[in-house]
């Protein structure tokens, strides 16, 4: 099999699989969150099916598109005379694959997005309220609050481009945007998964914390701290 065909083969798995942490975490309910990942070294992409459920998932069911949400497939011919099949023609890939295919073409860096309604997160995002840096976990993950971006609409570059905006400027791999949800970006689509599952957990803990009163502010020497050891020296 030619690399192309193993590395399609490899991201379809591994962002179908990441799907089944989407639920685990509770982040998603019936098909509202997908994500996808960078085919490295090519200009292409893998994204969840529009409309599928989340229990009907194979790797087989991944749209492949091109970096414009276009989808692409093919056959190879393999080294043994098989031929080989990429891509999905039967499938329509994801109604946020516009904004996801945005980033990618405008963040070289990042490898995977994901995009979610999960629930505390899409509260702030309804709100048009950044979630403040009032704990040493999102000093960790985020590097400071996790922004809000415009409102946009579903249908061409807008949402695409309001993440990008808000993201350029920011440590944080997390955008609330604004009336819609959480958009989270990564190395990897595995590291955008997590993004997207600890942007939940600080919501939910910051929200909680504002039913006691006004949470403590963290000083801005300490966010940078922590970001640094656990960017740079946690886990290694
Ligand atoms: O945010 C939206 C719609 O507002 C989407 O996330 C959909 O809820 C998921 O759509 P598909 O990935 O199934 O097209």
């Amino acid at each position: 099999m030619s690399a192309l065909l193993e590395t399609i083969a490899r991201i379809r798995r591994e962002v179908c699989d990441l799907h089944a942490e989407l639920t685990r975490y509770g982040l998603v309910v019936w098909t509202a969150g997908n994500v996808s990942g960078r085919i490295p070294g090519y200009d292409l992409m893998v994204i969840k099916p529009s409309g599928l459920s989340y229990d009907d998932l194979t790797p087989e069911t991944m749209v492949v598109t091109d970096l414009y949400g276009t989808p692409v497939s093919g056959t190879s011919t393999g080294g043994d005379g098989t031929i080989l099949e990429w891509g999905n023609p039967a499938l329509t890939p994801s109604s946020d694959t516009a904004a996801h295919a945005y980033v990618y073409r405008n963040m070289p860096d990042v490898g995977g997005v994901v995009h979610t309604h999960s629930t505390y997160a899409t509260a702030w995002a309804a709100r048009g309220e950044e979630i403040p840096c009032v704990l040493t976990m999102m000093g960790d993950e985020f590097g400071g609050p996790i922004p809000v971006g415009p409102f946009a609409l579903i249908g061409d570059d807008s949402i695409g481009q309001g993440i990008v905006e808000t993201l350029k400027n920011s440590n944080s791999p997390a955008v609330l945007m604004q009336n819609h949800g959480p958009f989270t970006i990564g190395k990897d689509a595995r590291s955008a998964v997590k993004a997207a599952v600890m942007c939940e957990e600080v919501a939910r803990t910051v929200h909680v914390s504002r039913q006691l009163g006004e949470p403590l502010p963290i000083d801005q020497g300490q966010i940078e701290s922590l970001y640094d050891r656990y960017q740079n020296v946690y886990g290694r």
